[in-house]
């Protein structure tokens, strides 16, 4: 194990499969000046052609200080609202504009409820809840994007028809000359942030898109700056000591299986590197770290064949931490001490207040994305699904007529990528998809369903991993697409896919829309399933006729 080390409030516990590629790549790291560069913003850290994205987006270094200003702003904006006991806010935001604010507000205790799904049933009972009460927080970095216009569009009218005035209640945060500014400003909505247009969606937890929501649920963002302000002098040094450069130097190193450079030797399906990092909580103190991480570095690395999956598990004795295999990486966030010996020969434990672990965690990836040769700040695939998407809402009955490959109880199947002909029940075509995975690759279990009524999809995490022995990831569908969906597509080609999707008993417009939330939630994972198919990625799409009855019939087979 290497030296603990502890800088700016963060420790780091490192052990490495390889001490001489670590050392030599970190004296690399240092000899660079990697570090230091970063931290004055050049672009040119990650080759030619990452230079112009970069260019743009490497302002999240600074933002401990050049986010200060904020804090009285939002304080005195949560204090009128107080005053018209307005106390219950709600966040529509996808991705980059609503993972943060998640993490920062459970870990605070403070009540945030956050929208990031098409489920009708799930956004129905968010319009129902204490709407006389609430705020409405509209986050988009682009401005554009359409689970968040759906959102807003819903809310703007659940309001009008309680007779409450909505532009009194919805509050916008956006980048400057974005569409959404322009709706903003039109329709008179209560106040506008701008956010630093310098800052990517996923590193911009410490931009307006992270403190307004959370600032105005009540949580001490404050203190969350402070926290990232004490470790940046660290994280901006040109030593062996800085916890971003080593983190970074592990997570790099272990992908290209011990090779410094970049990971033209590949990692994961081929035994050469552990292309999985697996993240347990240990008592980080921390409430849901690793789903904020997870977006951070599966869109920041998953691209051009290469890249770090993260898996998020339930503790470190379930399935695929405790007994992860050479293809991963654990991480303890709380502290690695005690843990068994990593059988890839890597891992990590790190510790400290949050505030100071966001701006860590974003140097190590950026660190990695450098090592691994790929641009950390571009995410070339996500559209493809998006694509698809907006192709099917314009032609709304394709694919709905489609007839299952089989039906079994409450769930009907349907395979795309692989030959499903010989199954005739459930456990066969589970068992027939199960096959299509290669050795060391991956399971991505992804949930189209209402994240509160449905939580038990949850299970499906452990369950697959447990019959599978691979590593397992779980997502609520289209959340995750804004997350690791960049990953799937464009990571390392060894997952396999089973989606999800349930019976609506409620359908849900979307105001002036031609399209209702359920067929919006139909066209999302029926897109992105194409798109994986295309690119010979198998997936299995199981449709839940009744919800609570197809989970636990596929808990049962699994
Ligand atoms: O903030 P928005 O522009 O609405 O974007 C929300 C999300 O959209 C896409 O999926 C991007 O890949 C994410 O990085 C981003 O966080």
């Amino acid at each position: 194990m290497s030296v603990p080390s502890e800088a700016g409030g963060v420790r780091l516990e490192l052990i490495c499969g390889d001490e001489a590629a670590y050392s030599s790549t970190l004296d690399q790291l240092v000899s660079d000046h990697v570090a230091s560069r970063m931290t004055s913003q050049d672009p040119t850290l990650w080759g030619p052609d990452a230079e112009s994205e970069a260019g743009k987006r490497l302002s999240w270094v600074s933002l401990g200080e050049s986010s200060r200003p904020l804090v009285d702003e939002i304080t005195a904006l949560r204090d009128e609202l107080l005053a018209e006991n307005v106390d219950h806010i709600v966040l529509a935001g996808m991705g980059g504009s609503s993972l943060a604010p998640e993490v920062i507000c459970a870990t605070a205790g403070v009540e945030l409820v956050t929208l990031d799904t098409t489920d009708p049933g799930q956004v129905a009972a968010a319009l129902a809840d204490s709407l006389d009460r609430t705020l409405l927080v509209v986050s988009s970095k682009s401005g554009g994007t359409v689970e968040t216009d759906s959102h807003r569009r819903a809310y703007e009218k659940a309001f009008t028809d309680q007779g409450i005035d909505p532009t009194q209640r919805i509050v916008v945060v956006t980048d400057p000359g974005s569409p959404l500014q322009q709706t903003a400003e039109d329709a008179g909505y209560r106040k506008v942030f701008l956010a630093d247009p310098d800052v990517g969606g996923r590193y911009s937890a410490l931009t307006a898109f992270g403190l307004v929501p959370t600032g105005l649920a009540g949580a001490d963002i404050g203190q969350l700056l402070d926290e990232a302000v004490a470790v940046s002098s660290a994280l901006a040094a040109d030593d062996e000591h800085n916890p971003g450069l080593r983190l970074g130097a592990l997570l790099g190193v272990a992908h290209n299986g011990g090779a410094g450079a970049s990971g033209s030797d590949g990692a994961g399906s081929d035994g050469a590197g552990s292309d999985k990092v697996v993240f347990a909580d240990v008592g980080s103190g921390i409430t849901g770290f690793g789903d904020w991480a997870e977006q951070l570095i599966a869109e920041s690395t998953g691209k051009l064949g290469l890249g770090l999956l993260p898996v998020v598990v339930e503790n470190s004795r379930a399935p695929g931490f405790a007994d992860a295999k050479k293809d991963a990486i654990p991480v303890y966030l709380g502290g690695v001490e005690g843990s068994p010996e990593p059988t890839s020969g890597w891992a990590a434990g790190v510790s400290g207040p949050l505030g100071a672990q966001l701006l860590l965690w974003e140097y190590a990836t950026a660190v990695a994305g450098r090592i691994i040769g790929i641009n950390p700040f571009d995410q070339p695939n996500v559209e493809e699904a998006k694509k698809q998407a907006r192709a099917l809402l314009d032609a709304p009955d394709q694919g709905s007529t489609e007839e299952p490959q089989l039906t079994d109880g409450a769930v009907q199947v349907f395979g795309m990528g692989f030959d499903l002909s010989s199954a005739s029940t459930l456990a066969e075509a589970v068992q027939a998809f199960f096959a299509t995975a290669p050795e060391l690759g991956y399971v991505s279990v992804q949930a189209y369903l209402d994240r509160h009524a449905d939580r038990s999809a949850a299970d499906l995490r452990s369950a697959v991993a447990l019959r599978t022995g691979l590593q397992t990831t779980f997502g609520w569908g289209p959340r995750f697409l804004h997350s690791t969906g960049q990953y799937h597509k464009g990571g390392h080609p060894n997952g396999v896919f089973l989606q999800i999707t349930g019976a609506v008993a409620r359908d849900l417009a979307v105001p002036d829309r031609p399209y209702t939330f359920a067929s919006l939630q139909h066209a999302q994972a029926a897109g992105d399933a194409t798109v994986l198919a295309d690119k010979g990625r198998p997936v299995l799409h199981l449709h839940l006729t009744d919800r609570a009855a197809g989970i636990g019939q596929l808990l049962e087979t699994l």
